[in-house]
């Protein structure tokens, strides 16, 4: 069941969480099984402190009895745990089908570690054939598709969707990602565009489990 494996890839990375760390909590089913399983070692007696990267995390988390501060007070976070719709063996990922990739992307930039969970099917050979989130401002909205268009990424503005920012998004289709690095400054550089799901510097180990066995991947290279 691939319940089962976000459940197992979720402990796993729970399982980091010492005493005292400030966690980043990610969106997603896949993060909702980590916020679940933090929640349970909370009442067993860790004491930890969180943020979170949407509005539906801080609910559960809240729900399962964990302290949430404002992020906009904090600096750096210890360690962010997240999900992903796709991660290859670089440790790139592409996120954001959930929405909530520009605060998960700050998050993940303030963390000392990000670690993503995720089951089987998010683990792929090279990242590129999820569609690519990008959160835009309502503003910019019909410049901004024309840019995304001229690029070749067939984008589709995501019906009856704002982001907890108020924002829109337009999912993205480009013909080839031959060079991830590039993309990103492209899009960044885009005004009106605010964040997209590409993750290329962010994330330092995943935790992948199928059939329940997890697999851990380093930003080494390393795996266990
Ligand atoms: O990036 C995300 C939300 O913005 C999610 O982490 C990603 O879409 C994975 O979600 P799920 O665990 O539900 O498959």
């Amino acid at each position: 069941m691939i319940d089962d494996d976000k459940q197992a890839a979720a402990v796993a990375a729970v399982a980091e969480v010492r005493d005292g760390m400030l966690v980043g909590l990610g969106t997603g089913s896949t993060a909702a099984f980590a916020i679940r399983a933090l929640g349970e070692r909370v009442a067993a007696g860790l004491d930890v402190r969180a943020v979170v990267t949407s509005e539906a995390s801080g609910m559960l988390a809240r729900q399962v009895g964990i302290a949430v501060l404002d992020f906009a007070d904090i600096a750096q976070v210890d360690l962010t745990i997240d999900g992903a719709d796709e991660i290859d063996a670089r440790c790139f990922a592409v996120k954001g089908a959930g929405g909530a990739m520009l605060r998960e992307k700050i998050v993940a930039a303030s963390s000392a570690r990000m670690v993503v969970i995720a089951d089987g099917s998010k683990r792929v050979g090279r990242i590129g054939a999820a569609k690519l989130p990008v959160e835009l401002l309502p503003f910019a909205r019909a410049y901004v598709m024309r840019v995304l268009s001229d690029l070749g990424a067939a984008p589709v503005i995501r019906p009856n969707y704002r982001t907890d920012q108020d924002n829109l998004v337009a999912d993205c289709r480009f013909p080839a990602l031959e060079d991830p690095h590039a993309l990103a400054a492209v899009l960044a550089a885009i005004p009106g565009v605010l964040g997209h799901g590409l993750f290329l510097d962010e994330v330092d180990a995943a935790y992948i489990a199928s059939k329940g066995v997890v697999t851990r991947l380093e930003r080494s290279g390393a795996s266990a």
